[in-house]
């Protein structure tokens, strides 16, 4: 008797060879065949008349074979058969290759419905290898027809049928995973109907209803996932903190917090005062302040005694963060330490020995915090300023260095809340969408090659001004070669320095650069001894020179929305009224498009709604080893809605049923289970 976790090879008409074909597509299991779903759809339910048919489509025609079959041989052995099919409107030419059989199976005055492309001219149209079928018999035709995703060794029609014995076999198995409450409060067909018509539709309103079943289904059953896996998580004793008077630290910063700030530290700061640890992602649009609320809830663990370590992508980074914090905290008496990979080795043993003693209270870093000789007395928070750099596994790696430890990880790339969900899906979310007061919006130019001159002229204007300039170059080269980005960028900067501005202090900062150099590059800079910076992308990440006004971003085309908010992010952060120009050449009408929402607003989280609308969720997952089960029929560039929907409702019932102890919930515990079960080393 079989059940969905069932060895394809014993379904009946499947075998081994067949079994072995469908392994390389990650079939295993009667579930697996089931659930694998079609990419796209066919509607093959009418047929067109010859005479209408265009050419390079998909079709079904419906038409008398006129004369009788002939067979030839040609070059490689091969066969081929050709015939004619004609209907009331004219021709149609078919011809067949290695199919000899054709040559009896065809029968002249006999009509068949053929499906395929339709090729060759408008004079003489002609279908090659196309689906034959008998009326009354049609199989492949005759109805919307799904469409596989496939591999070498897999057929359509190999799928189609698998696919149909599976379902005949386990139809009366499919327990329907929502709960019939989920189901009818979202006006949803049952499970059976839906892989029935996911697979096979009925017609077009059967397979809408089918899919927005699956992916209503898809979406609930991983939020629900993602609820237990962090109840579970958080089912143990974090770091135990006693209440303080957050006022107190308020009271010493050079300015009063946002709105959003204060939240996002309440939030913090309630997490770990509960008893449990903190697993929480703070996002904030860029310049938002996000290093005060790592620095309130460092000084928060500090009143219960934990040391905190936090870690930045980049080593400028992780010195900005110690230098704006170190004498913060000596105010308070707390010692903060600074460790990167160009840490003299006196100075790093020195570092290692007070954190192991304790008396360091804050040791600010990049990834050399995780080497395995940096041991803590009592770490109790760990912050990681993400930026898309870290993945879980990261973050876990610097969790190992205490028991549960509290984990705060902030992100610059504001992403819809919903979606937040689904990427960190394991952590709570605090959003701030506030920037701190007397911010002025940075006016944004998107111009092309012709624009050059005025540009300059506008950088000139700047620096005469007394302010600093950044140009990014991003990688630029052959096509058909590795670009290389310290040629690219060097050599602009040399072009700058000797053609364009040769009475202008002309700085170059690029990701090669040994670390001791960019230090010293951004230092100058940010010291004011500069006054164009060209560099790479590395300024992207958290630089904060307040002086600069203007950016500018040559190839614009070649970045993402969120990039390009990022990059736009590192002026505009002082008294002065700041810039941004993008300049791309001949920009696509995509591109135009893209260039324009930049000029229209300032808002990160518009920036990326529009940025998922127009080139879809990939690049925020893309960019994040997130470990969490893929999707394989929701597609959130145009399933957020339902998204939205669905978190609701797996939010309704776990508050219902925390554990999925009732009966109701016990076919949802079981998908839930499977589904993280195979993901749980990326998830622990
Ligand atoms: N409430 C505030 N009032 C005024 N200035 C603030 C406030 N909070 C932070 N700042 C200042 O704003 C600047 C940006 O802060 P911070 O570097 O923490 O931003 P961020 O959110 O990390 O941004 P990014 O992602 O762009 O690095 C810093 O110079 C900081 O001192």
């Amino acid at each position: 008797m079989a059940d969905l976790q069932t060895d394809v090879r014993y379904i009946k008409g499947i075998g081994e060879a067949r079994a072995k074909a469908l392994s390389k597509l990650g079939i295993g299991t009667l579930q697996d065949l089931i659930g694998y779903f079609p990419r796209r759809y066919e509607d093959r339910t009418m047929t067109r008349a010859i005479r209408e048919l265009e050419l390079g489509e998909t079709v079904c025609v419906r038409a008398m074979i006129a004369n009788d079959p002939v067979a030839s041989r040609i070059s490689g052995g091969r066969t081929v058969v050709k015939a004619r099919a004609v209907d009331d409107s004219g021709a149609l030419d078919l011809t067949f290759f290695n199919q000899e059989y054709r040559k009896n199976s065809l029968h002249r005055g006999e009509t068949y419905i053929f499906c395929g492309k339709v090729e060759g001219n408008l004079l003489a149209r002609r279908m090659i290898n196309p689906i034959v079928e008998q009326e009354g018999q049609q199989v492949l035709t005759g109805h919307i027809v799904p469409i596989y995703p496939l591999t070498a060794g897999v057929s359509q029609n190999l799928l189609y049928k698998a696919v149909g014995q599976g379902l005949t076999e386990c139809r009366h198995l499919l327990a329907d995973c929502l709960p019939d409450a989920v189901r009818q409060e979202h006006q949803l067909c049952h499970s059976g109907y839906a892989y029935e018509n996911i697979h096979f539709p009925a017609d077009a309103e059967a397979l809408t209803l089918a899919r927005r079943r699956m992916v209503f289904e898809e979406l609930f059953i991983l939020s629900c996932g993602l609820q237990m896996l962090r109840s579970r998580r958080t089912d143990v004793a974090g770091p135990a903190c006693k209440a303080a008077d957050m006022e107190e630290f308020y009271r010493a910063l050079p300015f009063p917090l946002t709105k959003a700030q204060r939240r996002a530290i309440t939030e913090a700061v309630t997490d770990m005062e509960s008893g449990r640890p903190m697993n929480r992602l703070c996002q904030g649009d860029v310049g938002s302040g996000k290093t005060m609320v790592a620095a309130g809830c460092v000084w928060f663990a500090a009143q219960s005694g934990w040391q905190s370590a936090l870690m930045a992508p980049t080593e400028i980074l992780a010195r900005q963060h110690y230098e704006n914090l170190a004498p913060l905290f000596e105010k308070f008496g707390l010692r903060c330490a600074l460790l990167t990979g160009s840490t003299k080795a006196r100075e790093r043993r020195d570092i290692l020995e007070n954190l192991t003693l304790g008396s360091i209270d804050l040791c600010i870093g990049t990834h050399a915090l995780l080497t395995e000789d940096v041991s803590y007395a009592r770490l109790g928070l760990v912050i990681t300023d993400e930026q898309h750099r870290f993945g879980v596994n990261q973050r876990a790696a610097l969790g190992q260095k205490a028991e549960n430890p509290h984990m705060l990880v902030l992100s610059a790339t504001p992403i819809p809340r919903t979606l937040a969900l689904i990427i960190y899906g394991d952590l709570d979310v605090s959003v701030m969408n506030e920037l701190p007061p007397g911010r002025q919006k940075v006016d944004t130019f998107a111009v092309g090659e012709s624009y050059r001159q005025r540009v300059n002229q506008f950088i000139r204007k700047q620096v005469e001004a007394g302010h600093q300039v950044f140009i990014v170059c991003p990688l630029v080269g052959q096509e058909d070669h590795i670009p290389d980005e310290r040629k690219a960028a060097a050599a602009y900067a040399k072009k700058l320095r000797e053609e364009v501005f040769p009475d202008l202090r002309v700085c170059l900062l690029h990701g090669k650069m040994k670390a001791k150099e960019k230090e010293k590059v951004m230092e100058d800079f940010a010291a004011g001894n500069g006054d164009i910076l060209v560099a790479t992308t590395v300024v992207e990440v958290g630089v904060d020179v307040p002086n600069a006004t203007c950016m500018v971003v040559e190839n614009a085309e070649r970045f993402g929305l969120s990039q390009l908010h990022q990059l736009r992010g590192r002026v505009g952060r002082g008294q002065a009224k700041s810039y941004c120009i993008l300049l791309s050449e001949h920009p696509s009408e995509e591109t135009k498009r893209r260039l324009k929402v930049m000029t229209k607003t300032n808002d990160g989280f518009e920036i990326s709604r529009e940025d998922l609308a127009l080139r879809g969720p990939g690049d925020f997952f893309g960019q994040r080893q997130h470990g969490l089960p893929t999707l394989k029929i929701a597609d959130l560039s145009c399933d957020m809605a339902l998204l939205d929907e669905a978190q609701q409702a797996a939010k309704g019932w776990m508050a219902q049923d925390p554990g999925l102890e009732k009966p109701e919930s016990g076919a949802l515990r079981a998908r839930i289970e499977t589904l993280f079960a195979v993901k749980a080393e990326g998830l622990n």
